[in-house]
């Protein structure tokens, strides 16, 4: 294979001993923010690795997150693009923001477009009775589940996508039951779960790219089509639909907002399944490890519940988001349940569109880069006791922030790639969390009384999730 080339001043970063051919594809593990981050004890804040003929380079302190993502924003902005990814595909990658390959006038339109429409505080204004109604809809569900084992992840996972789904298309996609809302929307969640599950096997088309032509797993083959049933359902059930109902003049959703446009089908597919799914699982994993916090530290729990009940309007039967949008304490417990289980442990890989010089080391064009959130995050230089849930630490630093310029803390990102929907995920996170501690006391199944029984595994994925489902018990608190 042809070596990348580096400056002849400047090195590699670092790194384990690589092997002919394969070089470290064999040493990632299943858990690879633990192998990294026990890298990076080693080989210092920026190594890299060579998986096959690809070079992974990773960071993993606050001096090389900022060289990335602020020194070097524009050099490293590219996204590295999986193989068995559909946007791998030139027609569909233009249409993506997340995975488009480069930050071009495209990305620029869709982010301002996602931004007005979506994440604004005017759009988010706009849409405050949609997040309102599926939050008391949730509650609604719970209370009838009185009594009996909720999978906090399934009712959460519902809401979340619903709000979203509500926003983009004006329809429920998922029944809060884990069934279908409609026959064609049942196939989409489980679609969506089949395309997470494949997105975690390790791919030769990636280690070795000359061998993509090929797709000797079939797993581009097998993503592709479950795309391709996810654009079909759709297309079928919502868009044909709204288009045979013609144009008004005013937009009642994003939906409208594209058609009006002139988007075509696979425009409005790309990215409406792309929102929904980067939406729905990143905010709905932070909610469940939030909650799974929460019931093994009760003097956390208490702190909150009396922090968001005098919030309350009294005589209000569910939770107004005006009432909660400025609670220091259920801030501070979302900021430190990012801190130690951010769903994008590595963030979304990037790429270099250039050839760059990052702490010394030459970064070839076309790497791979990683940054460690999960390593930084936990790391005894930035946090005091890291490993404990302490959401007190952010209440004595009430300026870091997670709006990517406080580099030990960047969840969402930094820079020009940095998560366009922040917003509206600290708006869903907050009101169904105020919701779920306001109005029920929840305890353990089985008899279990220890919350520290609680298994805080982590799974490796799309996005870092508890490995055991949480499951709780409601009881209505009046
Ligand atoms: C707790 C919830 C969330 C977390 C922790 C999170 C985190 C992230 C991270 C780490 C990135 C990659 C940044 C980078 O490449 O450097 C990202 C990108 C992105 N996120 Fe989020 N996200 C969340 C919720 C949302 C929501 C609610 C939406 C939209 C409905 C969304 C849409 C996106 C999109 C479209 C991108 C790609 C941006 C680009 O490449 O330009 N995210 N998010």
């Amino acid at each position: 294979f042809k070596k990348p080339t580096s400056s002849p001043s400047f090195p590699l970063p670092p790194g384990p001993y690589q092997w002919p051919i394969i070089g470290n594809i064999f040493q990632l593990g299943t858990k690879p923010h633990i192998t990294l981050t026990k890298f990076s004890q080693t080989y210092g804040p920026l190594f890299s690795l060579k998986l096959g003929t690809q070079l992974l380079v990773v960071a993993s302190s606050k001096a090389a997150a900022t060289e990335i993502l602020r020194t070097h924003d524009r050099s490293l902005s590219g996204r590295y693009v999986p193989d068995m990814s559909p946007h791998k595909s030139l027609e569909l990658n233009e249409f993506s923001i997340g995975w488009i390959v480069e930050c071009n006038d495209k990305w620029r339109q869709l982010r301002s477009l996602c931004k007005r429409e979506l994440f604004s505080a005017k759009a988010l204004e706009n849409n405050l009775l949609v997040r309102e109604g599926k939050a008391r809809e949730m509650v609604e569900f719970i209370r009838r589940r009185e009594g009996k084992e909720v999978i906090v992840r399934e009712v959460v996972t519902a809401t979340v996508f619903n709000m979203l789904s509500c926003v983009l298309v004006s329809r429920d996609l998922i029944s809060m039951e884990g069934g279908s809302c409609e026959g064609g929307m049942m196939r989409m969640s489980s679609v969506l779960n089949q395309i997470a599950e494949l997105a975690t096997t390790p791919n030769v088309s990636d280690f070795y790219p000359v061998l993509s032509w090929f797709d000797l797993q079939g797993l581009r083959k097998k993503v592709m089509e479950l795309h391709r049933s996810c654009f079909r359902i759709l297309t079928e059930d919502i868009i044909e639909e709204r288009r045979r109902m013609g144009r008004e003049d005013s937009c009642k959703d994003f939906l409208d907002v594209l058609l009006k446009n002139g988007s075509s089908d696979d425009q409005i597919n790309v990215l409406l399944l792309e929102l929904l799914s980067a939406g729905t699982d990143t905010s709905s994993s932070t909610i469940e490890w939030m909650m799974a916090e929460l019931i093994r530290n009760p003097k956390c729990m208490r702190k909150l519940e009396e922090e968001v009940s005098p919030a309350m309007d009294q005589q209000e039967m569910f939770i107004k988001e005006s009432c909660i949008t400025q609670l220091p304490y259920l801030e501070a417990c979302f900021k430190e349940t990012l801190r130690l289980h951010p769903p994008g442990p590595f963030l979304l890989p990037h790429r270099a569109i250039e050839f760059c010089q990052v702490m010394n080391h030459s970064i070839p064009k076309n790497s791979q880069i990683l940054v460690n959130f999960w390593a930084i995050g936990r790391d005894p230089k930035y946090w005091e006791e890291p490993l404990m849930f302490n959401p007190e630490r952010f209440l004595n630093y009430t300026c870091l922030d997670f709006k990517g310029n406080d580099f030990e803390f960047i969840p969402f990102g930094s820079g020009r790639r940095i998560c366009p929907g922040l917003t509206m995920a600290t708006r869903h996170v907050s009101l169904i969390v105020a919701s779920l501690i306001h109005f029920f006391d929840w305890s353990l199944p089985h008899g279990r009384k220890n919350p520290t029984d609680i298994d805080m595994s982590e799974k490796y994925g799309l996005t870092l999730r508890k490995e055991e489902p949480l499951i709780l018990i409601p009881r209505s608190k009046n």
